[in-house]
């Protein structure tokens, strides 16, 4: 059989001069130009055995679990909140109805700053993004009628995690439940707060320091959650390329494991509970190169660097979200095709939970039928496709591997280089991600208004606007939170809430883990607020350096 370089010079290259390839862009997102075929002669060094395995075992190349989909099938983890704790308690019951598998709490700007519902602060924007939680009695609403133990919920919830935890666990404390029988996930990764979302309250330092607490506790008390989503998808969303999503969000995760390690924790009890999160784009391949990259990469370090012994620290379990940032405003229901072969990536890719995003989401907060529309996206890639009865089918693909190579080649290069600036809170410091970022998004958008890259209906195929039904927030849920506030704070007892903050305080001061007092914080019914504050008095507030 001729090589590929044979036929290449003898097949290919002379078609083309008769009929030459196409003026367009071939390359991916992460600028890495695909060549026309791919065959065993690209694979170099590729070792089955080595790089690609079994399904359920090292370097997990092939998925987490040796039977993936046709054991279980992904969770439908719809993200969802808006305005009162009351109307997202209804939305909730709803998804849940309407077949979804798990819960994904959406927390308003002021919750996710820290802010109660009453601040000035807050003003305009309360219950617009999510739903408004400024103290226990809101997780209380939230939550009615779901079994924390039947149920997994994943609360998007970064700076003010500890607390916001600490609410949901003294809720299911509140209704009997057995805490060893409690799942779901915090977000609760603070440094892509201070590389990519900028929704950050205290200082990097004392910000990991509250995210490593969780670390310590979490496993003792509430073993089944999951207490971080380390997160490549806002990075991504803010202009990272996708090898760049993969190794800043994978040098984080081994930042903290790092930092876990130096409070002296034991790798295998807290690392099994280490979970991520990536952002699915359009470009098809790529997408499913980069979930198995980094499950291979992140065995790979966590075995071999880390010393990690227990299988189950090696594995890199993951939610996966369709690309907000790839759906356009313009044309919006064409929102759905992209949706849909996003969907399809991240499951082909092997992700453990997905969210598929809804079609409207560039002019506001889902409606419910773009939401449903979301949610039936993924039923009928699980049920019709075919594609969830056959583990990993695309490994052995020469492009799928040489690309799952090439992103993990790339990503290390990433990891090595953050490693020898001195880490990822020396990256921040030096504005390291923010400018890699910012050049990546740049080059994009100049792809795009050059026409460079299509997209549909933006820079070509364009029509006239098409008007689509969008959700609006009603103000009255101001009102509604700040009447509840003020009942908190009139009904609870003082005394209880004073020492309760107090020892919050202590705990910050001393270095103590701030979980214990969290979760007595909450069941004191302090606020939101009132918890950030005691908190800022301490560790102080982030300014972020001004970059030129
Ligand atoms: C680990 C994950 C990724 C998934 O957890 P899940 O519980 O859903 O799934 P799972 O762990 O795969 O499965 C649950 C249990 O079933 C077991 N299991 C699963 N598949 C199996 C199989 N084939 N064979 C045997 N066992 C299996 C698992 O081991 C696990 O048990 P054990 O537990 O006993 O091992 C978690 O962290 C998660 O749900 N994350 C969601 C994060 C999220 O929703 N984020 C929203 C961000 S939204 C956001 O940031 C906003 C962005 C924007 O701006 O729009």
């Amino acid at each position: 059989m001729k090589t590929k370089n044979e036929w290449m010079q003898s097949v290919y290259l002379p078609a083309a001069q008769k009929f030459p390839e196409r003026k367009y862009n071939f390359k991916n997102l992460s600028d890495m130009d695909p060549e026309p075929i791919y065959t065993a002669d690209d694979l170099g060094d590729w070792d089955e055995e080595r790089d690609l395995g079994y399904p359920g075992e090292f370097p997990y190349t092939r998925g987490v679990q040796p039977s993936v989909y046709r054991g279980k099938l992904w969770t439908m983890r719809m993200f969802a909140g808006f305005g009162s704790a009351e109307q997202t308690n209804e939305r909730f019951h709803a998804l849940l109805k309407a077949g979804q598998t798990g819960l994904s709490t959406a927390f308003d700007l002021p919750t996710l700053m820290g802010y109660d519902s009453d601040h000035p602060f807050s003003k305009g924007e309360v219950g617009k993004c999510g739903v408004a939680v400024s103290s226990l009695a809101d997780m209380e609403i939230l939550f009615r009628g779901i079994d924390p133990e039947q149920v997994t919920t994943s609360m998007t919830i970064n700076s003010p995690a500890n607390a916001i935890w600490a609410m949901y666990i003294a809720n299911a404390q509140k209704q009997g439940k057995d805490l060893t029988k409690i799942g779901g996930t915090i977000q609760n990764d603070i440094l892509k707060e201070y590389i990519a979302q900028k929704e950050f309250i205290f200082p990097p330092a004392p910000g990991v320091k509250l995210v490593i607490d969780t670390f310590e506790w979490g496993p003792r008390v509430v073993p089944k959650f999951n207490f971080i989503s380390v997160s490549g998808y806002h990075i991504r969303e803010a202009g990272a390329t996708g090898v760049q999503e993969l190794a800043f969000t994978l040098a984080d995760g081994f930042h903290y494991v790092e930092k876990a390690l130096e409070r002296g924790l034991d790798i295998d009890e807290f690392a099994p509970r280490i979970s991520f999160f990536w952002d699915i784009h359009n470009d098809f391949f790529e997408e499913i190169a980069k979930l198995r990259a980094a499950r291979r990469i992140w065995a790979r370090q966590m075995r071999d660097r880390y010393g990690a012994k227990n299988p189950k620290s090696w594995m890199l379990r993951t939610h996966s979200q369709t690309a907000g940032v790839s759906l356009p405003a313009q044309q919006p229901l064409n929102n759905i095709a992209r949706v849909a072969i996003q969907a399809l990536a991240a499951v082909l890719g092997g992700t453990q939970s997905l969210h598929t995003d809804a079609y409207d989401e560039a002019l506001a907060l889902p409606t419910e039928e773009a939401a449903t529309i979301a949610l039936r996206t993924q039923q009928i890639i699980a049920y019709e496709t075919g594609v969830a009865g056959v583990v990993d089918p695309l490994a052995g693909s020469y492009y799928v591997e040489r690309l799952t190579n090439d992103i993990e080649a790339a990503a290390m290069g990433y990891i090595e280089q953050i490693r020898a600036l001195g880490g990822v809170e020396a990256g921040i410091d030096s504005g390291f991600f923010q400018l890699e970022m910012a050049e990546a998004a740049y080059r994009y958008q100049r792809e795009v208004e050059t026409k460079d890259r299509i997209v549909v209906g933006v820079n070509d195929f364009v029509q006239d606007a098409v008007e689509v039904p969008i959700q609006l927030i009603d103000p009255e849920v101001e009102r509604v939170q700040e009447a509840r506030l003020a009942q908190v704070r009139r009904e609870r007892d003082p005394e209880r809430a004073e020492a309760a903050l107090d020892a919050l305080r202590d705990a910050a001061v001393t270095g103590a883990n701030t979980m214990p007092a969290f979760l007595e914080c909450a069941h004191a019914y302090t606020t939101l607020g009132e918890q950030m504050d005691t908190l800022k008095r301490v560790y102080g507030e982030y300014v972020e350096p001004v970059l030129v």
